[in-house]
């Protein structure tokens, strides 16, 4: 049959639900970052968004950030995809169709601007991973001395997502289009809030900045959001179970858990899809369910990846296997975290924590450590430091909060797992962060102590002096890295849960 398309949707689409039918759908969104989560997430929301309303005007015009391979994948076959929603009962196999355009964002500029400023769009999303939005280390604020910042501000082709986006606010202004949303859907700490004012850093930036600021000011939202659904980096072997399933080719699959949740601020300026009417929740204040997520699920995923590929543990459904490592991860969520959380009506977290943490279990997922591990001087904050200021404030010991980042340390540090070999974890400010505790930036080096190296470390991935003079804080961190380094990711964690 070859690859999967709209020719053959459907011999394959009889192996999965019923769907929309793509030749009446017109785009309606434009979505920054074609990458596993949209597709597993917003992208379904939306066509069920579309099959339960009868509302065709939604589809997406899906937006590559970094190349045009996701584009191209997408783009021979009619920008359908596969989506596998898997665990330990079995899988479920189904086409989405609510992908109907995919765009190089770097060599098709001009057409994501011209999407952009179309009145038939309202709603752009995005799904760029926390390093795309470009932020000063240890703030909330836009960098503007970031160079690809300063050669979008400068007028160049904008290469940057915050830099592509003001482009296209200038481009739907210039041609009267009216209001719109824009929905980060990244793990971001207030990403709504946080993406308003890197906008508004930006057009600070521009010649005619305040011009466009105040059009933005009074035209666009920044909904914040929470979303929640594991989606893993698809795998050869994934690809060739869809084949095997659909009798075609999907290079563009994904595999997800059944779990999905999407809570929304319902500030929307213009027309959006009824995606309440999928599942998600439109409410006035995301804050709560943001806090709970990201401190809680977010975290503990968090500390799985770093003790676990410290251990050498593939996957985050192995690490839960090791017994010190679960209960670890329950006494952050259970004593650290939910003393600072704020109240839902009607919501209960310890039986949150357990739905979280046999979602982690989902052996049917190879989520691994190292993904999860990736780019933490931009999580520990959303993720860990929150409960810590707050933990602190209320008299509570954070030490297994501090265990995660005294872990992380060391993947960034000494990049050795316990067993001696090499351990490559993605960290993009890891030259800057080794060289101020007296690393080789280059070479995997050894331990030093704690209290020499974990205090300028985190000083350099951003952490906030107040914090780091906090005894209460910092004593435990490098009490935890120089256990790390002496007895391993286990005991380490084994003398946490003791404590
Ligand atoms: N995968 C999940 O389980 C999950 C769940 C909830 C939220 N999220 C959020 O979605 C984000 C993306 O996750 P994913 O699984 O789709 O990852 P992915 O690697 O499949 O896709 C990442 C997307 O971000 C873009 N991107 C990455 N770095 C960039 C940069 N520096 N500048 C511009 N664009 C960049 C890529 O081009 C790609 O489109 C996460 O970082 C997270 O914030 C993911
Ligand atoms: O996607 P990241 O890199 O922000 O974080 C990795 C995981 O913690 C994350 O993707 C979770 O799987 C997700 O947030 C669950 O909803």
């Amino acid at each position: 049959m070859g690859r999967l398309s709209l020719e053959n949707l459907t011999a394959v689409s009889r192996r999965s639900r019923e769907g929309i039918d793509p030749d009446e759908l017109t785009v309606g969104i434009v979505h920054f970052g074609a990458g596993n989560f949209h597709r597993a997430h917003q992208a379904v929301y939306t066509e069920d968004a579309m099959l339960a309303t009868g509302e065709a005007g939604w589809a997406i015009s899906a937006v590559t950030q970094r190349g045009p391979a996701v584009r191209d994948r997408l783009h021979d076959q009619d920008g359908l995809y596969t989506v596998v929603t898997r665990d330990e009962s079995g899988a479920t196999y189904r086409v989405v169709r609510s992908v109907r355009e995919v765009l190089d964002g770097p060599s098709e500029t001009e057409t994501v601007l011209e999407r952009i400023a179309d009145p038939a769009v309202t709603v752009v999303t995005l799904t760029v991973t926390e390093h795309a939005y470009r932020l000063l280390p240890g703030t909330r604020r836009l960098d503007t001395a970031d160079p690809g910042v300063r050669a979008d501000a400068s007028g160049q082709v904008p290469s940057t997502v915050v830099g592509r986006l003001v482009a296209g606010l200038r481009a739907r202004r210039a041609a009267g289009a009216g209001p719109l949303a824009v929905v980060s859907c990244d793990n971001l700490d207030e990403n709504g809030p946080v993406l308003r004012a890197a906008v508004r850093d930006f057009c600070a930036l521009l010649p005619d900045g305040a011009e466009l600021a105040e059009w933005v000011e009074r035209n666009v939202t920044f909904p914040a959001t929470m979303v929640d659904r594991i989606v893993p980096a698809t795998t050869e072997e994934d690809l060739a179970e869809v084949e095997a399933e659909l009798g075609a080719r999907d290079e563009a699959a994904v595999v997800a858990e059944p779990f999905i949740q999407w809570v929304i601020e319902d500030d929307f300026p213009a027309a959006r899809p009824a995606w309440e009417k999928a599942g998600a929740l439109l409410v006035e204040d995301v804050r709560p369910y943001e806090m709970t997520k990201l401190r809680t699920l977010n975290a503990c995923h968090s500390l799985l990846a770093y003790l676990g590929a410290l251990a050498d543990v593939g996957t985050i459904a192995e690490t839960m296997s090791i017994a010190e490592f679960e209960a670890a991860a329950r006494k952050l969520a259970e004593e650290e975290v939910a003393p600072t959380l704020p109240e839902i009506a009607g919501f209960e977290h310890d039986g949150y924590v357990d739905t979280v943490l046999r979602r982690f279990r989902n052996p049917a997922l190879a989520h691994t450590t190292r993904q999860v591990a990736s780019d933490g001087s931009l999580k520990i904050g959303p993720r860990l430091l929150g409960t810590v200021g707050d933990a602190l404030r209320q008299s509570v010991a954070p030490s297994t909060a501090a265990l995660a980042i005294a872990a992380w340390l060391r993947c960034v540090l000494v990049r050795r797992t316990d067993g001696g070999e090499t351990l490559e974890v993605r960290e993009p400010a890891a030259e800057r962060i080794r060289e101020s505790a007296g690393f080789d930036p280059q070479a995997p080096g050894s331990a030093g102590a704690g209290s020499e190296v974990v205090r300028p470390a985190l000083a350099a991935a951003g952490v906030d002096e107040a914090l780091l003079d906090d005894r209460r804080f910092l004593a435990p961190v490098e009490q935890h890295y120089d256990e790390l380094a002496r007895s391993g990711a286990r005991e380490a964690a084994r003398s946490v849960v003791a404590e």
